[in-house]
């Protein structure tokens, strides 16, 4: 589905990613992780086309998507922080989205799910953190995209809303999607992902499953595992 060949990334003296090759095969989820600032987010948006990397090649399906704006429609994606205009109302901002991707959306269902019918007519800037983030979410998964990339998708919501977007993450893979995810929550990492890519010091530290990260690092949890890797 992905192959990850030797891509490098630098920005201005600090390496940030080194010498990255990996593949995944097919659809599930795949967590991203790495102690703040070993270029998670960097990968992703090279994986998107928004950062361009110093050396290497992302392939999807086999093809090498350097410059190629079809295979940006493949992918649905949630940004760490998300910028929208404040004063946009979230029904414009959907229709706006919808409009710019020119493909078919199916808000309804995700505005059931996370309670959003009351927000339809309010401004972004009058929004809680949270409830902007489900914005977000809906923004992202309207789409039926084959590749879903989330970044921090939890920030902010409560949990309800949490065990709300954890059964859609799990729907979505059960129609065979990939979904890539990053997040400092070592419970949700290790409820949802298939598998773990740990970035450190510029390269992949591990790959694998997080059965393998415990036993590999004799830990009884992900949250254990990681913190022996960072304090050994
Ligand atoms: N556009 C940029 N210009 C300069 N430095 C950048 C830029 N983007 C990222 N960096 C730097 O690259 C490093 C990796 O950043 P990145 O956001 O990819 O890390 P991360 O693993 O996602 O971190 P976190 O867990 O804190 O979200 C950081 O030191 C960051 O300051």
């Amino acid at each position: 589905m992905i192959t990850v060949t030797n891509i490098r990334k630098s920005f201005g003296n600090l390496q940030v990613l080194k010498n990255l090759n990996f593949e995944i095969s097919k659809g599930g989820i795949v967590a991203i992780l790495g102690p703040n600032g070993s270029g998670k987010t960097t990968f992703l948006k090279i994986l998107l086309g928004m950062v361009i990397p110093d050396g290497g090649h992302i392939f999807y399906q086999q093809k090498d998507i350097a410059g190629s704006h079809a295979y940006r429609k493949h992918i649905g994606y949630l940004p760490q922080i998300a910028r929208f205009p404040d004063n946009l109302k979230v029904r414009e901002i959907l229709a706006m989205i919808t409009d710019i991707r020119n493909e078919p959306a199916s808000p309804e269902p995700l505005i059931e799910l996370f309670g959003m019918e009351k927000f339809m007519e309010k401004k972004l800037g009058d929004l809680s953190g949270g409830t902007r983030q489900k914005v977000n979410i809906v923004l992202t998964f309207m789409f039926d995209s084959p590749v879903i990339i989330l970044d921090e998708p939890t920030a902010g919501l409560d949990p309800v809303s949490l065990i709300r977007l954890k059964e859609l993450i799990n729907k979505e893979k059960s129609k065979g999607k990939l979904i890539l995810i990053t997040s400092h929550i070592m419970s949700l990492v290790e409820e949802l992902a298939d598998e773990v890519v740990f970035l450190l010091e510029g390269n992949i530290y591990f790959k694998g499953t997080v059965t393998d990260l415990k036993s590999k690092t004799d830990s009884v949890d992900l949250e254990h595992a990681i913190a022996r890797i960072l304090e050994p």
